[in-house]
C-alpha cells in the first residue's frame, strides 16, 4: 500500500521524465538543448528567448525574473557549486554535508546571499553530478540554489539520491510546488516574510503537503518580520512538521535581538543562527 505521498509522486511523470505533471507555472518553456557540446543555453524572458554562452556568466545577473523557467535537457541541470561542508542550517546544522548548488532563481530577496547562483553555472548531467558527490566520504546531501525547482531534472536527481540512500535535504524558497519532490527527501521549505519583499510570492498551498519530514524556515530582519512570522503560527501545519526555524538575517538583525522576541513571546520555534557565517565569515562561497 502506497503512502499519499507515494501515490502523489507515482502519479507525477516529471520526477522520471519529461515535465508533464509539473504545474503550468514550472513547466520548462522553450526549444531542449541536447549534448554537452551545445555551446548555447536559451532562457525564455518575459515572452522572449535570450540566447547565450553555456557559462550563464554573462547574462546579466538580474534577468532571470519571476516565472522565468531554467532551460535544460532531462537529464542536465545547471549548477552553481559543488561542495562539501558542515551543514550550517537546519536541524541538520552541524553535519558534514555535500552542497549542490543549482543555478537560477525567480526571486530577489533584500538580503539575497547567493545572488551569484542566479546567473552563474555550468551544465552538468545527472550521472556526472552523482559521481562528485559519490567521491566525498559523507551521506548527507543538500540540493540548494538559487532555487533548485526551477529546473524539472532536480526531482530525478533526488530521486536517484535518495535510491543511492543518501539523507537528502533540499532547501526551497517556497514560491514553487513541493508536492512532485521524493517523499524521502527533507524539504526546508522558506516562508518569505515582509522584508524579503518577496512575501506575496508565498505559496502557502505548499502548507497542506508538509510531514515531519520537513522544515519550515522564516528569515526574519524586522520587528515586523518577527509579528508576521508569529502571527502564521496558527495553521495546522504548525502540529505535522518537523521543525519551525526562525533565522536571523546575517548583519541586519542580531541573533540575541531575535532570542529576546523568541523568548518573550514563549514561541516554541528553533532560533537558528546560519553557523557557516559564523566560522568562515559571511561572504566566503564554496563553504
Ligand atoms: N555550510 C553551509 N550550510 C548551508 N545550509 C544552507 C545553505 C544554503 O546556502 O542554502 C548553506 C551553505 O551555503 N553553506
Ligand atoms: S529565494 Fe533564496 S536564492 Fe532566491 S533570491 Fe531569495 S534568498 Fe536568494
Ligand atoms: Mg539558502
Amino acid at each position: 500500500m502506497l503512502s499519499r505521498a507515494a501515490r502523489k509522486l507515482a502519479s507525477c511523470p516529471s520526477a522520471s521524465m519529461g515535465s508533464v505533471g509539473i504545474p503550468r507555472d514550472q513547466r520548462l518553456l522553450g526549444p531542449l538543448l541536447e549534448g554537452p557540446s551545445t555551446p548555447v543555453a536559451y532562457f525564455f524572458l518575459k515572452g522572449r528567448f535570450a540566447f547565450g554562452p553555456s557559462r550563464l556568466s554573462l547574462l546579466r545577473k538580474n534577468l532571470p525574473m519571476n516565472g522565468t523557467m531554467l532551460q535544460s535537457s532531462t537529464t542536465t541541470l545547471w549548477v552553481n557549486e559543488i561542495f562539501y561542508s558542515i551543514q550550517g542550517e537546519s536541524t541538520f546544522a552541524g553535519k558534514p554535508c555535500i552542497f549542490i548548488r543549482l543555478a537560477g532563481c525567480n526571486l530577489r530577496c533584500t538580503y539575497c546571499d547567493t545572488t551569484y547562483a542566479f546567473s552563474e553555472g555550468v551544465r552538468m548531467g545527472i550521472e556526472e553530478i552523482l559521481n562528485q558527490i559519490r567521491s566525498y566520504p559523507c551521506q548527507l546531501v543538500e540540493v540548494t540554489g538559487g532555487e533548485p525547482l526551477l529546473q524539472h531534472p532536480v526531482l530525478l536527481l533526488l530521486r536517484r539520491l535518495c535510491d543511492l540512500e543518501y539523507t537528502v535535504l533540499l532547501e526551497t524558497s517556497g514560491a514553487l510546488d513541493i508536492a512532485c519532490v521524493d517523499p524521502r527527501v527533507h524539504r526546508i521549505m522558506d516562508l518569505k516574510c515582509p522584508s524579503s519583499g518577496e512575501c506575496h510570492r508565498n505559496r502557502f498551498a505548499n502548507l497542506e503537503h508538509l510531514t515531519a519530514r520537513d522544515e519550515v524556515k522564516f528569515v526574519i530582519g524586522t520587528r515586523e518580520d518577527f509579528e508576521w512570522a508569529q502571527s502564521q503560527l496558527q495553521g495546522s501545519w504548525t502540529q505535522r512538521v518537523g521543525a519551525i526555524l526562525f533565522s536571523p538575517v546575517f548583519g541586519v538583525l542580531e541573533p540575541a535581538q531575535l532570542a529576546a522576541w523568541i523568548l518573550e513571546k514563549g514561541l516554541p520555534v528553533r532560533l537558528q543562527i546560519q553557523l557557516h557565517k559564523f566560522i568562515w565569515g559571511p561572504n566566503v562561497r564554496g563553504v
